[in-house]
């Protein structure tokens, strides 16, 4: 077991300031780093000690992963805490970091390998019967052995990039007469966009909602399911909206699904926070599509519902201590539900919005989190995801969370840029979002942009 007690955040904005904020109740000093368009920021005021990494472009700052684990050494730094996006599944940086003797807050570089490829993770989870979408186990090599199985499957179905993801690398073909213009289209898209043209099949589930499972193991072999998340309200495969628990799930497919999520997790002897997705079918019906090995940006409803600090438990388990956590003790208590506030523009087809914070004062009261990267007078770079502040409530009941969310969303004054407020406001008033009758089609079906 090792104390950490130097830690460096390498992320920026609301994420590193979050995992800034753990760090400092467990008594543990921080390191930020920074690119010059972020010399002003938050997070860098926020830490004990800060490093400028280099110009404002990711590539040459936040992705510079020699210039921050030397910045370790010259700091005397510990552990690095990689957020998420950036290097947070770069198997690469999690060896670099090991082999520069500092702990990677994070999973091993093999489970980053092994789930960074989705034929790979398909793979290691075949063994252990967790359903998946029908589809080929292995990346076409024969086309026309591909079309005879497509054929099986039945159309529609996805063609699939193994090195993609978050929806990269995916093409619908909905008749066999497609199949041939789509594959080739699949390959070279995957090609440029990966450096990967290796694709597989899947049937499409036409419209699934999307849930997922946050897991926590430790480096003893304990590996525990801290339910899920619902993230169906997304656009262009960003999510907006996102809850816990999901409003569509019995207590016993959450629990089969737990147990699924676990049993992905222990086949790539995973360690850290990790996240299970799946798809659901209309028929309850759920399909285990990729694991992320990373914390999620939409963590925090995990948190409001378990009252676990995730980012503790992270910092715990890369100290090597066992999980204090048994699942049974776990309950969901209250629903949470998180929109995600964009500097983008929903009246012009969410284009990023630049512009400074001319007025910014946050929600307050009970039920109400907000974690933002943020103050008055400051300005969004637009070097970054242009997101301002993730919103969560907390209620009782899920109609409870919503109607905070209202009256926190009509609370939150934001001047000087447009935000994707005035948008998840419609949601939260939209009947298919109050019954719990949506899919991952939600924006496309009801929101028009001149609305
Ligand atoms: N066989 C099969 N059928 C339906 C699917 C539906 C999704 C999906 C998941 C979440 C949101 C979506 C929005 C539009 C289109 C697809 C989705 C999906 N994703 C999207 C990103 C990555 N997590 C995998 N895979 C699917 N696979
Ligand atoms: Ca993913």
């Amino acid at each position: 077991m090792t104390k950490i007690q130097k830690l460096l955040v390498a992320n920026r904005g609301e994420i590193a300031l979050r995992i800034m904020r753990t760090a400092r109740e467990m008594g543990i000093r921080t390191v930020a780093i920074y690119s010059e368009a972020d010399r002003q920021s938050l997070h860098v005021r926020y830490a004990d000690e800060a490093v400028c990494v280099g110009p404002a472009p990711s590539s040459e700052s936040y992705l510079r992963a020699d210039v921050i684990i030397e910045a370790c050494q010259k700091l005397g730094v510990d552990a690095i805490h990689p957020g998420y996006g950036f290097l947070s599944e770069n198997a690469g940086f999690a060896s670099a970091v090991r082999r520069a003797g500092l702990i990677f807050v994070g999973p091993s570089p093999e489970s980053i390998e092994v789930m960074g490829s989705k034929l790979a993770a398909k793979a290691a989870v075949a063994a252990y019967h967790i359903p998946m979408v029908p589809g080929t186990p292995e990346a076409i090599t024969d086309r026309e052995a591909a079309k005879k199985t497509a054929a099986q499957i039945g159309y529609p179905i996805l063609i699939k990039a193994s090195a993609g993801g978050g929806g990269k690398g995916m093409r619908i073909v909905e008749r066999e007469e497609d199949f041939d213009e789509g594959m080739e289209r699949a390959v070279s898209e995957a090609t440029s966009a990966f450096g990967d043209g290796s694709v597989f099949i899947e049937k499409y589930v036409t419209s699934p909602r999307h849930v997922e499972i946050q897991v926590l193991g430790d480096q003893h072999g304990n590996i525990i399911h801290l339910f899920e998340r619902e993230c169906s309200i997304q656009r262009r495969h960003q999510k907006v909206v996102e809850e816990a628990p999901s409003s569509v799930l019995t207590p016993e497919i959450r629990a089969e699904m737990g147990r699924c999520a676990v049993e992905v997790a222990r086949a790539c002897g995973y360690y850290g926070a990790g996240t299970v997705e799946f798809i659901v079918d209309d028929q309850l019906n759920f399909y285990f599509l990729e694991m992320n090995t990373r914390l999620q940006v939409e963590h925090p409803v995990t948190e409001q519902i378990t009252g676990i600090d995730l980012v503790k438990q992270m910092i715990y388990i890369a100290e090597g201590k066992p999980l204090d956590i048994k699942q049974e003790d776990l309950k969901i208590n209250g629903h949470a539900i998180e929109i995600r506030v964009y500097a983008e523009d929903p009246a012009n087809n969410f284009l990023p919005d630049v512009g400074t914070l001319e007025t910014y004062v946050r929600p307050q009261g009970n039920g109400i989190r907000v974690d933002d990267g943020f103050e008055q007078g400051m300005s969004i770079p637009i070097y970054y995801d242009p997101m301002i502040a993730k919103l969560v409530t907390t209620g009782a009941t899920r109609e409870e969370a919503i109607e905070k969310m209202i009256r926190a969303i009509d609370e939150y004054r934001i001047t000087g840029v447009q935000t994707t407020l005035p948008f998840c406001r419609f949601v939260m008033e939209h009947h298919a979002f109050r019954s719990g009758q949506f899919d991952t089609h939600f924006v496309n079906h009801y929101f028009t942009p001149d609305q």
